[in-house]
C-alpha cells in the first residue's frame, strides 16, 4: 500500500457551510504528516471523516484503500486520538486497557501495560485524577496498542506544557520509528511539527492550499531580499507567495522554478514555519500547490 489516505473532490457541509470543499489530497504510507491550518480550516472535519465519524457530503475518501464509513475491519487498523483526548473519567488505566482488548482485534495488552509503566502511571489510577499531559499520553498509548497502520491525532498536544509536549512527541516518534505506521497529526505548533513531520498538508478555509513532502517544499521555496521594486517577473520564480516592502528593501517568499540568476536578490532558505505562515497569509485559497511527494 503506497497511499495511506487519499481524497478526491472531498466535501463536507454542515447546513449551509462547507467545512471542507473540493479537497484532493493524499498521504503516502509510512510518512509522518502534519495537518495545519487556522481555526475552523477543516482539520478536525477531515480527521473525523477519516475515521468514519462523519460521512462526506461529496467526493471520495479512502483510508488504507477502503471507504472508512461503517467499516469495522478498517477501523481496527486505524488509531485515533480525538481533540482534547476524551477518555472515560471513571475508568482506571487498567480498565481502559481491558476495554481496548475487548474492542480491538489487533490489541497488544503487554504493549499498553509497558507504555503505562514507562510513563509511571499506576494501572489503578482513575482517568479523572490524571493531569492533561498524562491523559494525552494515556490516549496515545491506547491508540498505539491497537498497532495501527494509520494513526490520526487531532491536536493531541494543544493543552500540554513544553516539556510534556516534547515527551509526547518523543513517545510518538519512538513508536512509529519503524516506518510501518503512517501518522497524520493536526497541530498549530509549527515548531513541534517541523521536528517530527516529513509531509505537510495546509488547509485554509475548507480547501487544501499546500501539499507535499517537507524537504521538497522547503527546498523549492526561498526568501529573496533586494532593493525595493514593484513585483515583476523574476527569472527562476514560479510564484510569489508573500511580499513585503520597506522604503528601501523588498522581501519576497517565492516558489522557485530554478536558480535565481539576478544578483540584485540575495537568496535565503526558508523554514517550514516561514512557508506555512506565508501560505496562510494568502487571502483566498486557490488551487493547491503540489509539492513533490515521494
Ligand atoms: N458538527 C458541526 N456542525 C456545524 N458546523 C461544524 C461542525 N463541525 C465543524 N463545523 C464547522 O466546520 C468548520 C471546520 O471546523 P473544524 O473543526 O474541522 O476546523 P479545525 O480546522 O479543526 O479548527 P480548530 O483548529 O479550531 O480545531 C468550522 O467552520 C466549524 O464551525
Amino acid at each position: 500500500m503506497s497511499t495511506a489516505l487519499e481524497a478526491h473532490g472531498l466535501g463536507k457541509r454542515f447546513k449551509r457551510n462547507w467545512a471542507l470543499k473540493d479537497c484532493s489530497l493524499h498521504v503516502p504510507a509510512g510518512r509522518v504528516a502534519a495537518l495545519v491550518g487556522p481555526n475552523g480550516a477543516g482539520k478536525s472535519t477531515l480527521l473525523n471523516l477519516a475515521v468514519g465519524l462523519l460521512h462526506p457530503t461529496e467526493g471520495e475518501l479512502h483510508v488504507l484503500g477502503r471507504s472508512p464509513y461503517g467499516d469495522r475491519d478498517l477501523l481496527d487498523r486505524v488509531g485515533f486520538v480525538a481533540q482534547d483526548t476524551p477518555l472515560y473519567p471513571d475508568f482506571t488505566v487498567a480498565e481502559l486497557i481491558t476495554m481496548g482488548a475487548r474492542l480491538s482485534r489487533r490489541w497488544d495488552t503487554p504493549l499498553a501495560r509497558d507504555r503505562m509503566e514507562r510513563l509511571g502511571l499506576p494501572l489503578d489510577r482513575r482517568v479523572e485524577t490524571l493531569s492533561g499531559g498524562q491523559r494525552a499520553q494515556v490516549a496515545l498509548a491506547l491508540a498505539l496498542a491497537k498497532r495501527p497502520e494509520l494513526l490520526l491525532l487531532d491536536e493531541p498536544v494543544a493543552s500540554l506544557d513544553p516539556l510534556a509536549r516534547r515527551e509526547f512527541m518523543q513517545v510518538l516518534m519512538g513508536a512509529v520509528a519503524d516506518g510501518d505506521t503512517t501518522v497524520l497529526l493536526s497541530s498549530h505548533l509549527l515548531g513541534d511539527l517541523e521536528r517530527v513531520c516529513d509531509y505537510l498538508i495546509v488547509l485554509q478555509t475548507a480547501h487544501v492550499q499546500l501539499l507535499g513532502g517537507v524537504d521538497e517544499l522547503v527546498s523549492e521555496h526561498k526568501a529573496l531580499i533586494g532593493p525595493r521594486r514593484q513585483r515583476a517577473d523574476i527569472a527562476g520564480v514560479a510564484a510569489v507567495i508573500r511580499e513585503s516592502h520597506t522604503d528601501k528593501q523588498t522581501t519576497l517568499l517565492v516558489r522557485t522554478s530554478g536558480p535565481i540568476p539576478d544578483p540584485a536578490w540575495t537568496v535565503h532558505d526558508v523554514t517550514l514555519e516561514d512557508l506555512v505562515l506565508a501560505y496562510l497569509a494568502q487571502p483566498a485559497p486557490g488551487r493547491p500547490v503540489l509539492g513533490v511527494a515521494k
